[in-house]
């Protein structure tokens, strides 16, 4: 068995977590989250969107957010930017990481970012310009990897063409998302087969919704693989707005007990992990997504 020693969690939760709630969450309570997880040993947060608030609303407090969150050394603080709009925005926050977001499906695409693929890529070529002038390093999303919410399978060619522009355009890694939480281990396999061939596997990130109790099979599928950067959010939360049906991203607390498990380092705190997901929790009033926060729940 061929497992890395260490492998890094990109902690979604604050973005991807609850940029679907429907209820107002206040910008301290997004603030203590943030906070809860940089102490809890994360090393990277996705904290926010720079995205249209009528698409988004609840990502609309993003720039508060980040000019309260208290960044440690050592961490980085991440937002999504769809457009140079939000690149600009981004940087106007202090932001130092950002995120473009493209899918593997035409449908998709038109529905979460209204515009086709090749557009959406073109839009990021002036990001990328901007992200290199000021020294700022992009992330790449790509939605719909093992299939869509409108269009069903989607090609694994098609990811990895579209991953692949990513990568060439400046991309430093490309996450690619189960929006729908479809896959399973011998597609994901299937997938990262493809997409590996034109991208190394370091620089690829699995991003799995668990709707269909999948998604901790899939990452240990993607470690055999290669794979050792890994998305999740903290007690699960979240869902896709342009998904309808998808739950949450893989539950943080969840992959770190299989990684610990497999005695693979994280740097990351259970206990303090588990608190952060509760608290948030309390304030959504909601139990938690992770079977591991619930079973150790005192
Ligand atoms: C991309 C747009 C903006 C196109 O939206 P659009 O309506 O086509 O944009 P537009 O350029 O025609 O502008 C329309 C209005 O939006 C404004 N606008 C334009 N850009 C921005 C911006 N950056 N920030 C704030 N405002 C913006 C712009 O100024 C204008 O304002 P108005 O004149 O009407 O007052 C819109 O579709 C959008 O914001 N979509 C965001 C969708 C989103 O955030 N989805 C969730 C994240 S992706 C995800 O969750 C998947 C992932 C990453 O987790 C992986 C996975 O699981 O698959």
């Amino acid at each position: 068995m061929n497992l890395p020693k260490q492998v890094r969690l990109v902690e979604v939760g604050p973005r991807d977590g609850l940029q679907n709630e429907q209820q107002p969450i206040s910008v301290a309570d997004k603030v203590r989250l943030v906070d809860d997880l940089s102490a809890a040993g994360l090393g990277y947060i996705e904290v926010g969107s720079f995205v249209s608030p009528k698409w988004v609303p609840q990502m609309a407090g993003s720039r508060e957010v980040f000019a309260q969150i208290q960044q440690l050394p050592g961490i980085t603080y991440a937002a999504l930017a769809p457009n140079l709009k939000g690149f600009e925005a981004a940087l106007e926050a202090g932001v130092r990481e950002v995120a473009v977001f493209a899918a593997a499906s035409e449908a998709f695409s038109q529905k979460n970012i209204n515009c086709s693929i090749s557009e959406s890529l073109e839009r990021f070529v002036p990001v990328m310009d901007a992200a290199k002038q000021h020294g700022i390093r992009v992330r790449g999303y790509v939605s719909c990897v093992l299939g869509c919410p409108y269009d069903g399978s989607v090609p694994p060619e098609q990811v990895a063409l579209v991953a692949r522009e990513l990568f060439t355009m400046g991309c430093y890694e490309v996450s690619l998302g189960d929006t729908i939480g479809t896959g399973t281990a011998g597609s994901t396999r299937h997938l990262l087969e493809v997409v590996g061939r034109d991208i190394p596997r370091d620089k690829l990130a699995g991003h799995f919704h668990d709707t269909y109790g999948q998604a901790l099979t899939n990452i240990y599928a993607s470690l055999l693989e290669g794979i050792n950067v890994f998305d999740s959010s903290v007690a699960g939360l979240g869902g896709c707005p342009y998904a309808k049906g998808a739950t949450g991203n893989v539950a943080s607390e969840d992959v770190l007990y299989l990684l610990d498990g497999l005695g693979i380092e994280t740097g990351i705190d259970m206990d303090r992990l588990i608190a952060a997901g509760q608290r948030i929790c309390t304030v959504l009033g909601k139990p938690s997504g992770s079977r591991v926060a619930r079973a150790r729940r005192v």
